[in-house]
Parts: structure tokens; sequence; C-alpha cells
């Protein structure tokens, strides 16, 4: 595979947003795609004049459409391609994308499914429209187009990779739950804003205690009540005060790697009934997009490879695990329930693995 280049990457990514077709390259084929949610009619019509293009729809959200069954089912994670038929205009495509109107407005099919060419640039162009904040939709028509923003599989594979984290910044910074505390950002090729450690009191030769918190605006801001994240992050603070040495993280993996425009399109999901999980599936992402080798890769730079990790989240201690790190000891962090998230939390010990 060509090495990775993350200028093109960004640029595929700027592109999306834009509605602009990208063409994705590897070994073995090319496709160009254009996102669902920022195509419009004039700008699906220059990227596919006869109108041919086929779609390409992430396996969770084909599965909620129950399409998914007419893919080769040796290969059950992989992506699926509808096949284009003259009534699949851009308000069908739309319904097929977007979940907000599943229950309201029966779709109206046949689909037919048919196999991918390439399934490297097809799950290239899903992690693309994710790492665009998108729904993971697109047009696909194989083959590149001569104008679409290049770019290759490899490049958005590499365009995430921890190990290109470096530290920004160190400096100063008391805060409420500790005067002695220093913040350090680090900084990598891909933008979804900087990841923030902060580090509390002073190396002391043991294990830090360590927080990894996934930033979550609604909560850690605006005091949201629907989850546990804000409440969490005070407690986290406090406690590693109160010890006197250890790490906070603070992840830029809003809606757990999804994006804040697709965690409120979970949350509008909600209202309308479904629970964390079904919602993330039904827009069809994963019930969690993290990647803890970020984490991982903060504290090897902060030179602590052995954590006491406060999480009720066993997949945050394999995912630090896989990546190097040693977690010594699991720390509960409980917090009350109120009645906006008693049942996200019913729902997190019940089928996301936490222990609470
Ligand atoms: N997609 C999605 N993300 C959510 C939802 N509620 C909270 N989040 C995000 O979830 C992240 C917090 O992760 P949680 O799963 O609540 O907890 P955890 O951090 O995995 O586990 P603990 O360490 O035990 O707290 C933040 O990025 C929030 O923005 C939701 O309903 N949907
Ligand atoms: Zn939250």
């Amino acid at each position: 595979m060509s090495a990775a280049d993350p200028r093109a990457a960004a640029q595929a990514i700027d592109a999306l947003r834009r509605g602009w077709p990208v063409t994705i390259t590897s070994d073995t084929g090319a496709a160009t795609v254009l996102a669902v949610e920022t195509a419009d009619d004039a700008r699906l019509a220059a990227y596919d004049p006869a109108a041919a293009a086929d779609l390409l729809l992430s396996s969770h959200r084909a599965t909620v459409l129950k399409l998914a069954n007419q893919r080769d089912a040796a290969t059950p994670g992989l992506p699926v391609l509808v096949e284009r038929v003259r009534w699949l205009d851009l308000p069908a495509a739309h319904a097929l994308a977007d979940p907000a109107h599943d229950l309201a407005t029966p779709l109206k099919g046949p689909y037919r499914t048919k196999p991918l060419a390439d399934a490297g640039t097809a799950a290239a162009a899903l992690a693309l429209a994710r790492l665009a904040g998108l729904l993971p939709a697109l047009f696909l028509i194989d083959g590149a187009i001569e104008g679409a923003t290049p770019v290759s599989a490899a490049s958005v594979v590499g365009y995430e990779d921890p190990a290109q984290l470096v530290i920004a910044v160190r400096a100063r910074l008391p805060v409420a739950a500790a005067e002695r505390a220093e913040i350090i950002a680090f900084r990598g090729p891909a933008d979804a804003g900087e990841h923030v450690a902060l580090v509390i009191g002073t190396p002391d030769g043991t294990p830090p205690l360590v927080r990894l918190h996934s930033e979550c605006l609604t909560g850690d801001v605006l005091g949201s009540l629907k989850c546990d994240c804000g409440p969490q992050l005070a407690e986290a603070l406090k406690e590693i005060a109160g010890v006197g040495w250890g790490i906070l993280l603070y992840l830029r993996q809003e809606g757990r790697g999804i994006g804040l425009v697709n965690k409120l399109r979970a949350y509008a999901l909600q209202d309308q009934g479904f629970d964390t999980v079904d919602a993330n599936l039904r827009l069809g992402f994963a019930i969690d997009a993290r990647d803890f080798g970020v984490a991982a890769r903060m504290l090897t730079l902060l030179g602590q490879e052995r954590v006491r990790l406060l999480t009720n989240n066993p997949a945050k201690v394999t995912g630090l695990t896989a990546h190097g790190i040693e977690v010594v000891e699991r720390l509960p962090l409980v917090l009350p329930a109120n009645p906006h998230n008693a049942h996200y939390l019913d729902v997190k010990r019940d089928r996301t693995g936490h222990l609470l």
C-alpha cells in the first residue's frame, strides 16, 4: 500500500463536508463517493449525470433496514451497496441514510444490493464520513472521476494513527479541584481538536490515578442530565486531587467518537424511544467508535505506562492494555442516578458491559 498522506485525508474530509466528490484508491481498486448528507440536486447531477451511482451503507444501517441479509453471509461486518434504480432519487437516499424519519415514513423499496467491487475503498469511505461528522452513507461510482479530490485508503487508515501525536505545549493551570496542576496539549495531523492532559500534583514514583474522559459538550459544559459525564468529570478531578497525584485525559471523542451532530441525532432517536445503543446502530455507527490507543499514546508521552484507572468500563482497561499500558488497578467511578439518566445507566450496565 502507498504511504499515508495526511494532507490528502484532510482534503478528502473537507470535500465530503462541502458536498464534493472524493476518489478513493487502493491497491485493488478505486471508487468515487459523494456523501448523501451534503449532496444536493446540482452536486449529485454534476457527479453522476447518468444517475447510475449506487448507495453505500454501513453494515449497521443495512441491518436496521433489513438489507444486510442480501450480503455475502460469510462477511458480516462489510458495508452494503444498494443498487441504484431510477426512483432512488435524493429524497429516497436521504431516507436510507438518515433514521430520523424511519418510524414515520416506511421505506418504499424493494431495494436490491450488489456485491462490493472493493472492500478497502468502501471501508475508507465510511471512515471518512465518520471523520467528517457526517452520516455514514455515500453515493458510490466504481473507478476514479477526474476533478474529484483524490485520497488513498491507506491515508484514511493512517490519519488517526496515535503514533503521530506529539506534545504541543505544557503550562501551569491551577483549577478549582487542584491548585497544583499542569495542562499538556497534544497535536496530531487529525484535526478533531486537541487532546489534553491535566496532570495533578507531583509524581511520587507510584502509578498515577488516571481518568480517561471522552468529550461530552452537553454534559461537560451545559450540565446535561441525560448522561453522567459532568458529575464523573468533577468527581474524577476531586478524587485525583484527593490522592495527590494523577492525570485526567480529556479526549476529543465527542459522542463516543461519532461527533456532536451525530450524537445529537442519537438523542433525537432516544426521544423516539430508542436506547443509546440502538440509536447509534440505527444511525449506522458502532456502539462505541472510540480508539483508546490515543489515550495510551498520551500516557506514554507523559512517561506513565503503569496506571490506576478510574472507570466502570472494561473496554477502557482492555483498550489501554492492548496499546502497552499496564492497568495495575481499576477503581469504580459511580455517581447517583437522576430521573433523566437512570435508564441510560441501566443500558450501560445491561448492554455495554459497564460494571455498575
Ligand atoms: N453516541 C452517544 N454518545 C453518548 C451518549 N451519551 C453519552 N455519550 C458520550 O459517551 C462518552 C462517555 O462515555 P460513557 O460510555 O458514558 O462512559 P465511559 O466513559 O465509556 O465509561 P466510564 O469510564 O465508566 O465512565 C462521551 O463522549 C459522551 O459524549 C449517547 O447517548 N450516544
Ligand atoms: Zn455525556
